[in-house]
């Protein structure tokens, strides 16, 4: 059996999950929900490898927070830890109020957790693969049968729903972890490299699926290498090196940090005449975007640093009133990449 295919968390069966959506209930219990994730100075070493070297984060309810960082940074030793699947060394966390360590159940009743492989059991059919995790989370059978055939309509497999899961593809065993880590309706969603193997229009739904969660009220977070991807779904970010929090950010700190603008003129000459007389430094952007050699005007375009959004606002004004033509002024990549980039150079 795959290690996270165990229907049983450790510890026992996890009590049922205390915010039922039934018509009447859920003002009170949305009332009563502890918030989020919280981790102060968690640790975990692989032996001599500092997987975790005191990892502090806070992922909001409502939110949809990035986990940020590169190969081996300790990501998925992070999820692990939160997921109630890996017991850390030392340090403190908490899962909407629970710990994983010393409420085990408590904590593993309220998450969600989609590994970056789904492993499932290949001769059940993608409906009883969800039954068989929503028994093991006490989902009472009636409303089992009802929220499996809802989230499998949600991921688009309804119609896989009584294949055996042997014949799924990566993509769409993908989708089934996703429905498995919805299946007892948890506060807290826990999803490492969710993307991974999806199709664009697979990408698309689960950036949507998961903006609609946390818009619910729930905190999600989610791990990938595809930041622009991230970029579109993340309110908030936390990035990870070696083990640490370098930093957190919520969505305006990301927007208002140093980037590069790609900004093109229907004339280049004037555009970079322009920006030396303002003593604004600049650069090619690399395109080869002159649209006729012999034209004494070419069109093109240019790199340019500026602080934030409201530093690219004030460029884009005084080059339209001093005549140049601009006709277009957008971040050459995403805040996230560009903050992780900057980060990864601070390193060195
Ligand atoms: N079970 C394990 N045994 C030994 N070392 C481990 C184990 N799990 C993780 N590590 C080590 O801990 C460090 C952090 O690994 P982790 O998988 O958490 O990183 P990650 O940020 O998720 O990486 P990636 O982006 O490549 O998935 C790495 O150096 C890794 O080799």
């Amino acid at each position: 059996m795959p290690p996270d295919a165990s229907p049983e968390p450790p510890g026992g069966p996890a009590p049922a999950p205390d915010a039922p959506t039934g018509p009447g209930t859920a003002g009170a219990a949305v009332a009563q929900r502890p918030h989020g994730i919280e981790v102060t100075g968690l640790r975990r070493a692989f032996g001599t490898v500092k997987a975790l070297d005191g990892a502090d984060l806070v992922a909001r309810a409502g939110a949809v927070t990035a986990l940020v960082g590169p190969n081996g940074s300790g990501k998925t030793t992070l999820l692990l830890v939160l997921a109630g699947l890996l017991v850390p060394d030392s340090g403190h966390v908490r899962i909407a109020g629970h710990d994983p360590v010393t409420d085990n159940a408590g904590a593993r009743a309220r998450t969600g957790w989609m590994p970056d492989a789904f492993g499932t059991w290949d001769s059940l059919t993608a409906r009883e693969v969800l039954a068989t995790f929503a028994s093991a989370y006490r989902v009472d059978r009636a409303t089992a049968a009802a929220r499996v055939d809802e989230l499998l309509a949600t991921v688009h497999l309804s119609e896989y729903a009584d294949q055996p899961a042997a014949v799924l593809s990566r993509g769409q065993k993908q989708r089934l972890g996703l429905a498995r880590a919805l299946v007892h309706d948890p506060q807290v969603l826990l999803l490492d490299e969710p993307a991974s193997g999806l199709d664009p229009r697979s990408r698309v739904d689960l950036r949507i699926l998961l903006r609609r969660l946390a818009d619910e009220g729930r905190t999600v977070l989610v791990s990938s290498h595809v930041l622009s991807e991230l970029d579109e779904m993340a309110d908030d970010a936390v990035f990870l090196s070696r083990g640490r929090t370098v930093v957190g950010m919520s969505e305006a700190q990301v927007a208002s940090g140093r980037r590069t603008w790609h900004v093109r003129s229907l004339s280049l000459t004037a555009l970079t005449s322009w920006l030396e007389s303002t003593g604004t430094t600049y650069r090619p952007d690399g395109a080869g975007r002159v649209t006729d050699a012999g034209d004494p005007a070419p069109a093109g375009g240019v790199l340019v640093d500026v602080e934030g959004e409201a530093g690219a606002a004030a460029l884009l004004r005084d080059a339209v009133a001093a005549g140049v033509p601009v006709v277009s002024s957008a971040p050459a990549a995403g805040a996230l990449e560009q903050a992780y980039l900057a980060l990864e150079e601070e390193r060195r």
